[in-house]
């Protein structure tokens, strides 16, 4: 099957003209995602096409050297954008090394068709290597569905070229003539429209789930502590409170309240309180244990929700995390040592228990004004504790 060839690369034209004025339109140089260079190498591949088209009329120079050494200058470009996106150094020696070589060899090949067939398959099939090798460097980074299809339509080119100048080194046959064209010609210049508008919009998928992410996490965690931001507490206490309701795992929630904090702001300005309330979040997470979710639950108050803690392990909790707190040697940035403490009130729902959201903090609140009532540096708890329970727990501050 043969098809047009000059229709053909008039279609790839379009396309990655196209492609590359709508990157255009919404790249910025700077922001990070590699856009910008990903847009310029579909621009040099178009030229490139055009200047193909001329084959036959123009010099050779222009329609064979010039015209293959912008397809491998739309590659580098390409591998530029990605290596900006993955946010690692730009290694421009390897990437512009096959350009480089590429000028000078196409101009001493002018005369010899297999040799340049084989040599641009090669010289391709390296930049596609290096591309697929950083992608697999930083797999776990590179965002899920996006990469897939860039992965896929670069493949697809690597392939027909391959075949390409399989076919030549193996038969002698001219694969690129525009006249009689032989079909390897077709399927690469058809395999070349699919392909770049493949990789283009894998490209753009990938850039759009990391910039979906970037924004989730910014929705979800409190600027000044990195913790969990209330609006993420909440979402995580109605899915745990809905588990406690279906299995026999109970749920414990403590509320953390800095004390004298605005005695910390006033005297020592509110940087310090701010450096002061990073402190307390490292301190949280450095005590809690992994199924534990910390955040801010608002000022200098943080909150704690322990999944399949009972009351007698929250409150131990709580009463370690109020040492820990105590025992924390903050300096404040002209070297003045301040004493810090928190209070705490906690509270249990044992299973089965349908009390909601708004009970379960409600009464963590009281628990938690009783223990500033109370002196402050104090843990309370909403819901009645026995006496074995209060046993084990003193046992656990003598160990802390
Ligand atoms: N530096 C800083 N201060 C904050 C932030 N959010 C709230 N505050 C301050 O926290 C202080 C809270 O003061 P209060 O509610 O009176 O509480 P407190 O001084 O800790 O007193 P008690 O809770 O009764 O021990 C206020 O001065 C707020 O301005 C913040 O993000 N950074």
């Amino acid at each position: 099957m043969s098809a047009h060839v000059p229709t053909l690369l008039l279609v790839n034209i379009l396309i990655t003209a196209t492609l590359a004025l709508c990157l255009g339109l919404v790249a910025r140089r700077g922001r990070g995602d590699g856009l910008f260079h990903w847009g310029l190498g579909l621009s040099a591949h178009s030229l490139a096409y055009v200047l193909i088209l001329l084959r036959g009329q123009a010099d050779a120079w222009i329609s064979m050297v010039l015209a293959n050494v912008l397809l491998l200058s739309g590659m580098a470009l390409v591998q530029e954008g990605l290596y900006q996106f993955l946010q690692r150094p730009v290694p421009r020696l390897r990437i512009w090394l096959p350009v480089a070589l590429a000028a000078v060899a196409f101009g001493l090949l002018r005369e010899r068709m297999e040799a340049r067939v084989v040599l641009l398959a090669l010289l391709i099939l390296a930049q596609l290597l290096q591309i697929v090798r950083a992608m697999l460097q930083d797999w776990d980074r590179t965002p899920g569905r996006g990469k897939a299809f860039v992965l896929a339509g670069l493949a697809l080119p690597g392939l027909g070229l391959a075949l390409r100048a399989g076919v030549t080194l193996g038969g002698g046959m001219n694969v690129q003539s525009m006249v009689d064209p032989h079909p390897l010609q077709t399927l690469t210049f058809g395999l070349v429209a699919v392909s770049m508008m493949l990789a283009s919009f894998g490209y753009v998928i990938m850039v759009k789930e990391r910039a979906d992410a970037r924004n989730h996490e910014l929705a979800f965690t409190d600027a000044l502590t990195g913790l969990h931001n209330r609006r993420h507490m909440q979402q995580a206490l109605a899915q745990h409170l809905a588990l406690t309701r279906r299995t026999a795992m109970p749920l414990s929630l403590l509320l953390l309240d800095m004390d004298h904090f605005k005695h910390i702001n006033d005297r020592h300005g509110h940087l310090e309180g701010d450096r002061v309330l990073r402190a307390i979040a490292q301190c949280l997470r450095g005590w809690l244990r992994t199924q534990d979710i910390a955040g801010r639950w608002g000022g200098e108050e943080f909150i704690a929700l322990l999944p399949a803690t009972d009351a007698a392990g929250a409150r131990a909790l709580a009463e370690r995390l109020r040492t820990a707190v105590q025992d924390c040697t903050f300096t404040t940035a002209d070297g003045q040592r301040l004493p810090l403490s928190v209070s705490i009130g906690g509270h249990t729902l044992e299973p089965g228990n349908p009390a909601g959201i708004d009970s379960l903090i409600g009464t963590a609140d009281r628990a938690l004004y009783q223990a500033k009532n109370d002196g402050r540096n104090r843990v309370e708890f909403g819901s009645p504790i026995d006496a074995t329970i209060l046993v084990a727990t003193n046992a656990c501050q003598v160990s802390v």
